[in-house]
């Protein structure tokens, strides 16, 4: 494990952590080129697969989305056929939101709106140029603690920690 302990607070990069199954290789190395040459990225892990891999995309972006929610990175981008598997997957990390997104009015509400940590692309849904051109755009949004999105997200964080109590809460404010 990387002993970089710069993190997106500290100094405004990012530590990006890219991942694909066999339907998404072409475009994770083309989107880790990029991302490695951007000023606005501090470091990039790359969890997989190399040329050859056929890992299932679940275990991927599993492996992904818990290093996020570790603290090890601070956002990932993930590829496979449709985006779609892999959002699903990343989704069932505590504390992960991830999106499919390929148009760039999602892709900044996604982290705008929704704080989303993760966002994926379809590699045989969207063009290459397109996917390469919203990863870059994605790159200069950051979340804004104050803005009213805020408190949507926290609904959604609340639910995740006490299904229960969020419920309960929910009701009590109807
Ligand atoms: O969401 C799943 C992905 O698109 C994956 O790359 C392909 O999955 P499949 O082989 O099950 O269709």
């Amino acid at each position: 494990m990387s002993e970089n302990t710069e993190t997106a607070e500290n100094t405004g990069k990012l530590r990006i952590v890219v991942g694909c199954d066999d339907a998404g290789y072409q475009y994770k190395e083309a989107l880790k080129k990029d991302l490695q040459g951007s000023d606005l990225v501090a470091e990039v892990f790359d969890v997989g697969v190399d040329a050859d891999g056929h890992t299932a995309y679940p275990k991927v972006a599993i492996a992904a989305a818990e290093m996020v929610a570790r603290g090890e990175a601070d956002r990932a981008l993930l590829v496979c056929g449709t985006g779609l598997g892999v959002a699903i997957a990343a989704n069932k990390v505590k504390g992960i939101r991830a999106v499919t997104a390929h148009d760039s009015f999602s892709v900044e509400r996604s982290v705008l709106s929704n704080n989303a940590q993760v966002l994926t692309f379809g590699q045989r849904v969207v063009g290459l140029e397109l996917a390469r051109r919203l990863a870059k755009e994605w790159l200069t949004y950051r979340f804004d603690e104050t803005s009213a999105s805020a408190a949507k997200v926290q609904l959604m964080c609340d639910y995740e920690e006490a299904p229960d109590e969020a419920d309960q809460a929910a009701e009590a404010a109807a």
